[in-house]
C-alpha cells in the first residue's frame, strides 16, 4: 500500500530502507564524541551518522526543498530551484539515544512540512515515527489514515491500518525530575497516578508508542529550571503531536494545541510536549491554567 502524494510515498520509502540499516548501523557507533549538539546536548556517534545518512538520502527526493535535523545547527536547503517550493523535512535522526549506553529503545522522527522551516504543526501533510524495539516498527500519520508497519529487510508490511489511541487509557510516562515539577503539574500527575500504570523508558518514541497501543498520555513538562521544557517542537513536538491527533487523540503545550503553535524561536525550539486521549489532556489543560 504506498501513499497517494509521490513526494511523501518517496520519503517514507526512503526512512523505511533506511531504518534497517540505521538499526544495523548502530553497532559500534554507541560511544559519546566530543560534541553538543544545537541543543547542547552531548551527541552520540550513531546520532550524527544517522543525521548525514538520512540528510543525504532525503534531499536527494525530488520535491524536497529543505532538511532540518536536531543534530545540526542551520536549516539544509536543497540546490535544486526546482524543488525550491517542494515540502521541507524535519527529522530527529535518533530518539533516546542516550539509550544506546543502556540497549534500549529508540526512535527517529520524520515530519514532512508543507511550509518553509521552521513551520506549524498545521503545515505537515504527514509524519511517521519508527520503533528500534525488539522488532522494528514504523507508525505513519498522513492526511488519510494513520497506519503501522513492520519494517525488515529495507521493506515495509503494513500490519494495521486506521489506527486509534484505545478508548480506555492504561498508561502514563512523564519526563523531569519530580522536584522540578510545576505544583499544578504535580498535581496533575499525582491524580494520574492512581489512575493509570507507569511506563517511562527514557525514548519518547518507545513511551509515546506505548500510548498509541494501550491508551494514556506521555508528557515532558515544562519545568521549574527550564519552563520551556526538554523536547523540540519541530523536531519532536509537531510530528507526534500530528500523528497522535490523527489516531483521534489530542496534543498540548499545556495551553493549546502543538500543531497551532507558531515557531518563534527559530528551528531549535523547545515546547512543553503533551500527548494522549482528549480526555486526559483536557483535564491536563484546565489543571495547569
Ligand atoms: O532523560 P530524560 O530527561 O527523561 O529525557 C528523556 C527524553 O529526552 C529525549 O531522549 C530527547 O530526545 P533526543 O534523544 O532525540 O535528544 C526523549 O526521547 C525522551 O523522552
Ligand atoms: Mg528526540
Ligand atoms: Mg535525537
Amino acid at each position: 500500500m504506498t501513499v497517494s502524494d509521490p513526494v511523501v510515498e518517496a520519503v517514507v520509502a526512503t526512512l523505511s530502507r533506511s531504518a534497517t540499516e540505521i538499526r544495523q548501523g548502530l553497532v559500534g557507533r554507541r560511544g559519546a564524541v566530543d560534541e553538543e549538539n544545537p541543543s547542547g546536548e552531548t551527541q552520540v556517534e550513531a546520532d550524527i551518522w544517522a543525521d548525514e545518512l538520512l540528510a543525504e538520502r532525503l534531499l536527494a527526493i525530488d520535491g524536497i526543498s529543505q532538511y532540518a535535523s536536531e543534530e545540526r545547527e542551520a536549516i539544509v536547503d536543497c540546490g535544486d530551484t526546482a524543488s525550491a517550493a517542494g515540502y521541507t523535512v524535519a527529522v530527529d535522526p535518533l530518539d533516546g539515544s542516550s539509550n544506546l549506553t543502556s540497549n534500549n529503545a529508540m526512535g527517529t522522527i520524520v515530519g514532512v512540512y508543507d511550509a518553509p522551516l521552521p513551520a506549524r504543526g498545521e503545515d505537515l501533510v504527514a509524519a511517521a515515527y519508527v520503533l528500534y524495539g525488539p522488532i522494528t516498527t514504523m507508525l505513519l500519520a498522513t492526511e488519510d489514515t494513520v497506519s503501522e508497519y513492520e519494517l525488515t529487510g529495507g521493506e515495509r508490511r503494513r500490519i494495521r491500518e486506521d489506527v486509534t489511541l484505545p478508548d480506555d487509557p492504561v498508561v502514563y510516562g512523564f519526563g523531569g525530575r519530580v522536584p522540578d515539577w510545576t505544583d499544578a503539574f504535580t498535581q496533575y500527575a499525582r491524580e494520574i497516578e492512581t489512575e493509570l500504570k507507569l511506563r517511562y523508558g527514557g525514548a519518547m518514541i518507545g513511551d509515546v508508542n506505548q500510548v498509541v497501543t494501550y491508551g494514556g498520555i506521555f508528557g515532558y513538562p515544562g519545568l521549574e529550571s527550564r519552563p520551556e521544557g526538554k523536547l523540540r517542537l519541530q523536531f519532536e513536538g509537531n510530528p507526534i503531536g500530528y500523528i497522535i491527533e490523527r489516531a483521534g487523540g489530542r496534543s498540548s503545550n499545556g495551553e493549546q494545541s502543538l500543531l497551532t503553535v507558531e515557531p518563534s524561536e527559530g528551528i531549535h525550539e523547545r515546547t512543553p510536549v503533551f500527548v494522549g486521549n482528549e480526555p486526559l489532556i483536557d483535564r491536563l489543560e484546565t489543571q495547569l491554567s
